[in-house]
């Protein structure tokens, strides 16, 4: 099986976008995709959520959300204060085991940042990476201040011993800044792994067959052939199966 974990660096980085973009990438390769957000918050029941967000953008993927809950906080929070059940990380690992079985690709989206309370345990879905052994795509902000966050991110998942796959920008802007330029040098030096590719800022809005279109070319294939984008595999790094 092959599961990709995607986190950020915080919330509001573009994840659901960039998974948008991996799951394009991976159906224009001719692969078979699920999208499982782990717990959806800030968003009512008749709204579309992050996984039919990546539907619209992406194409023909299996979607999954595993629990839904309005107010637009932490899961955990957002779970107590609406007094319902909180989602655990061995179910979201269970749900993406039983995707994989069925498809190529399965994409787990989390809610804001990597150590965002999925419980009142304080799990989290770096444990749910952990029960699957799966490796972690960190979404980073173009500019300033995305240097620590993704250095903290990058240093946590080392720390339990998970596997980072690499750093995807997740919002691109059209006239990148000074720290912006510098920091796709920067970037890859504090992560101690590689930057795959980044997002154009403004790219959620195009039409879905020029958003489909474009985002192989946006997380296209390192020059050193060390990134098969289409594979969603750092050739280096074994593949989670
Ligand atoms: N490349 C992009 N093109 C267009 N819009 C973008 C892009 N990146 C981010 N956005 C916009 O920024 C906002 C946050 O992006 P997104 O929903 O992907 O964040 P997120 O990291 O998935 O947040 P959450 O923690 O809520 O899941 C959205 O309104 C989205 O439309
Ligand atoms: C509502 C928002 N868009 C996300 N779904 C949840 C983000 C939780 C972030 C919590 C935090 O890090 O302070
Ligand atoms: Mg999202």
């Amino acid at each position: 099986m092959s599961v990709l974990v995607i986190t950020g660096t915080g919330t509001e980085v573009g994840k659901t976008v960039v998974t948008a973009a991996v799951a394009a990438t991976a159906l224009a390769a001719g692969r078979s995709v699920a999208v499982l957000k782990a717990a959806q918050t800030g968003v009512r029941p008749d709204e579309p959520g992050d996984a039919a967000e990546v539907a619209r953008l992406a194409g023909t993927v299996t979607t999954a959300e595993l629990a839904r809950y309005p107010e637009p906080l932490a899961p955990a929070t957002a779970a107590r204060r609406a007094g319902r059940a909180p989602v655990h990380p061995h179910e979201v690992a269970e749900a993406a085991a039983k995707l994989a079985t069925e498809h190529d690709l399965v994409l787990v989206e989390g809610a804001g940042g990597l150590l965002v309370r999925f419980d009142p345990a304080g799990g989290t879905l770096a444990d749910a990476a952990r029960l699957l052994s799966a490796p972690v795509l960190v979404v980073a902000s173009a500019g300033l201040g995305t240097l620590n966050t993704t250095e903290l991110t990058a240093r946590e998942l080392r720390s339990r011993g998970l596997g980072l796959a690499g750093i995807v920008i997740g919002s691109w802007p059209a006239a990148p800044d000074l720290a912006s330029r510098c920091n796709l040098a920067d970037l890859p030096d504090v992560a101690g792994a590689p930057l795959l590719g980044s997002v154009p800022a403004g790219s959620g809005a195009l039409p879905p067959t020029a958003f489909r279109a474009a985002a192989p070319h946006w997380l296209a294939p390192r020059l050193d052939g060390t990134w098969d984008a289409e594979a969603f595999q750092v050739r280096e790094a074994p593949r989670a199966s």
